[in-house]
């Protein structure tokens, strides 16, 4: 027998969501599931009224979600967002410009003006030179340092006072595991920090700094996933060409059997995290200036970033990565169209066992 909605006890349950074990039918899902969005943007003053918000969109499901959810809220509670699509293209051809079709397709539907930036106009670097240059092993630590400075360009070239990105609940659990497996102390200081709301590199009034915020960090994947399929959303769903299989995707894979054993094993790290307090060394700031030759902020007094551009410049990327130390700690997707389909299918048939009572 079927389970009725544990909100409305009128419909069919299709999903099972949060912490609690609720049973929700779709229109009841949909509310649930702006409802968290909406207030994890206000309980934490991540967006004031009449900002420019520039949507880091990637064309994925995670940002196109946010996209459609952002512009909802704007509408349900009379914000004045001024909402922007900002994309990086990072010139991997057979990937990247597939997906900007996607989100141009986005541009289009939901009436919101889009900039790209890419990686050849700041850096004179395409990935795919990149990529012939240093091979496939460590580009991705490249494409990471790019991305999170490009990101940055972008939504001040548009004037944006803050740039939301698509991070959920799994990515943040799935980051903060992978730092502990890593012995990553300063990382990991720095993932407890963020998301307690206690992380700041600089004085951000005096840099003028676009606060970064994380609206769907309280909701799950598999909710995103069937919100996007129940909304009948398009979105991309191809893994990166150049993802190789990182470190972090056997955190990821490690999180996910967790998850399968105990279904509650995400939001349980998360409120783990949300205990963690650091003592005063560990939560002290970095220092940050800014950078000698782009004039973006920095820990250092030449950016990541330029130091990259340089060691490619001279040829020498692969000494670059060896010797900042960072291996492939940027996120690798593994989501292609269809393990998309298969992961809609599982979550399913996940929720109809759990709203059928014998
Ligand atoms: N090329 C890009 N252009 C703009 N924003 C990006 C880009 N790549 C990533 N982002 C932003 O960073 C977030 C996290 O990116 P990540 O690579 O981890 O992808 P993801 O978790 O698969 O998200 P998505 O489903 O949105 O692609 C995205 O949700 C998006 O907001």
């Amino acid at each position: 027998m079927k389970r009725l909605c544990s909100h409305c006890e009128k419909a069919f349950a299709n999903i099972l969501v949060g912490r609690e074990d609720k049973y929700l039918c779709r229109c009841c899902f949909y509310e649930y599931f702006e409802d968290t969005v909406h207030q994890t943007i206000v309980e934490e003053c991540l967006l004031q009224p009449g900002e420019r918000v520039a949507i880091g969109a990637s064309g994925g499901k995670d940002s196109t979600v946010l996209a459609y959810v952002l512009k909802i809220l704007n509408e349900r509670y009379c914000y004045n967002w001024d909402l922007w699509l900002l994309s990086v293209d990072e010139g991997i051809h057979g990937y990247r410009d597939d997906s900007l079709r996607t989100v141009e397709q986005n541009r289009d539907d939901y009436k919101l003006p889009l900039y790209i930036v890419s990686y050849n106009e700041l850096y004179d670097w395409t990935m795919d030179q990149v990529v012939s240059q240093i091979g496939r092993k460590s580009n991705c630590t490249f494409c990471g340092v790019f991305r999170r400075q490009a990101l940055d360009r972008g939504a001040e070239k548009i004037q944006a006072n803050v740039l939301a990105t698509g991070h959920n609940a799994d990515d943040i659990a799935e980051t903060v595991l992978l730092n502990l497996l890593r012995g990553d102390h300063a990382r990991f200081s720095r993932s407890v920090m963020e998301e307690n709301g206690s992380y700041r590199t600089t004085d951000e009034s005096v840099f003028n700094k676009i606060r970064r915020v994380k609206p769907l960090k309280q909701v799950y994947e598999k909710e995103i996933v069937m919100y996007a399929y129940f909304k009948k959303l398009k979105y991309f769903a191809t893994e990166c060409i150049y993802a190789p299989f990182a470190y972090r995707g056997h955190a990821r894979e490690y999180l996910k059997s967790l998850e399968r054993m105990r279904p509650h094993s995400i939001s349980d790290i998360l409120y783990s995290l949300s205990c963690i307090s650091l003592n005063k060394e560990e939560s002290k700031t970095r220092v940050a200036q800014q950078c000698i030759r782009c004039g973006s902020i920095s820990s250092q007094t030449i950016c990541k970033a330029c130091q990259f551009k340089t060691s490619l410049d001279r040829g020498q990327g692969v000494l670059a990565v060896k010797r900042s130390g960072m291996c492939s700690l940027s996120k690798q997707t593994t989501q292609c169209c269809s393990e998309s389909a298969e992961r809609v299918s599982q979550y399913e048939a996940d929720s109809n066992d759990a709203a059928s009572s014998s």
